[in-house]
């Protein structure tokens, strides 16, 4: 896919990964909306890239909110007269037995809210894509809920990759699925209400051998993927590298 004069449309796009993934497509020559609630820091990045020229909008949405998330596509294509690029990275991790519900409706029907918006509103083709994590791949996470609502992402995004709703529209769909990356979701998590206290240890023992690597190096995953990358592929980005996750060994 060539990206130069593409549109694309970024959820949790004000700060970290979501960050990365409007900088590294707008110095692509995509035309970015950075999707997002949090209005300070998407306000800050809009600024920023469109320093010399018109590159991006700042759009509050919510992506719990199907009417909310609806009218920030029309109001992409009202501001830049199309649209081709979904990603859907707006995410959380809140395990906590009291209130994982919001992290399921965030991670997982946030993904689904997006990416059936974007078979209705992507006229001509493009690329739906999904932020997923490592977490949806291996077994034994620290974080068993939000690793559901992972696993998940990657294989709707497969399903959905490798059907006709999709191929029928000349729609590829692709899902990054990150290691532990340095943004602010890793920041605050052992010790408070967001995890199965249970498992509060195990996270702590684990957090001493991780190693963080950049946003950059997953913005870098997205742009390699959207340029190369066949539907209903998933990503692995792992210590600042990426690799296609093969599948078919699942099927013997
Ligand atoms: N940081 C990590 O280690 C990894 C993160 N991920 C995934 O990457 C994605 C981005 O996360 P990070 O950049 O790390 O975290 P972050 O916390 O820095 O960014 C998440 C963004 O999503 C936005 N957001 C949250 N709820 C939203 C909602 N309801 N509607 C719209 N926007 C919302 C936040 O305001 C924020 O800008 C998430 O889906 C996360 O699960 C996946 C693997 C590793
Ligand atoms: C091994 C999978 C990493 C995927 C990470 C992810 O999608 C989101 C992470 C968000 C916050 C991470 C916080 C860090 C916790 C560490 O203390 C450590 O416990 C990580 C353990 C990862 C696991 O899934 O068990």
């Amino acid at each position: 896919m060539e990206l130069n004069g593409k549109v694309a449309l970024i959820t949790g796009g004000s700060q970290g990964i979501g960050r990365a993934y409007c900088n590294y497509l707008a110095n692509e020559g995509v035309k970015v909306a950075i999707c997002d609630i949090n209005e300070t820091e998407g306000l800050l990045l809009e600024k920023q890239l469109n320093k010399e020229e018109k590159r991006s909008v700042f759009i509050y949405c919510d992506v719990t909110n199907n009417t909310e998330f609806e009218e920030s596509f029309r109001k992409v294509i009202s501001e830049f007269g199309q649209l081709d690029i979904v990603v859907n990275n707006a995410g959380i991790l809140n395990d906590h037995p009291n209130s994982w519900e919001k992290e399921v409706e965030i991670n997982l029907c946030g993904t689904i809210r997006g990416s059936l918006l974007g078979l209705k509103y992507l006229k001509h083709g493009g690329a739906i894509v999904a932020t997923s994590s490592l977490a949806g791949i291996l077994k034994d996470s620290a974080f068993p809920i939000y690793a559901a609502t992972k696993g998940g992402v990657n294989y709707f995004m497969r399903s959905l990759g490798f059907s006709e709703a999709a191929t029928a529209k000349g729609i590829r769909t692709l899902a990054i699925a990150p290691s532990l990356t340095d943004t602010a979701i890793t920041e605050q998590l052992v010790g408070n209400n967001t995890m199965c206290p249970e498992l509060q240890l195990v996270a702590q023992k684990r957090s001493e051998r991780m190693y963080k690597q950049k946003p950059e190096s997953v913005a870098a995953c997205l742009i390699y993927a959207l340029k190369e990358a066949t539907s209903g592929s998933v990503w692995l980005v792992a210590d600042d590298n990426w690799q296609q996750i093969n599948y078919d060994n699942l099927l013997h």
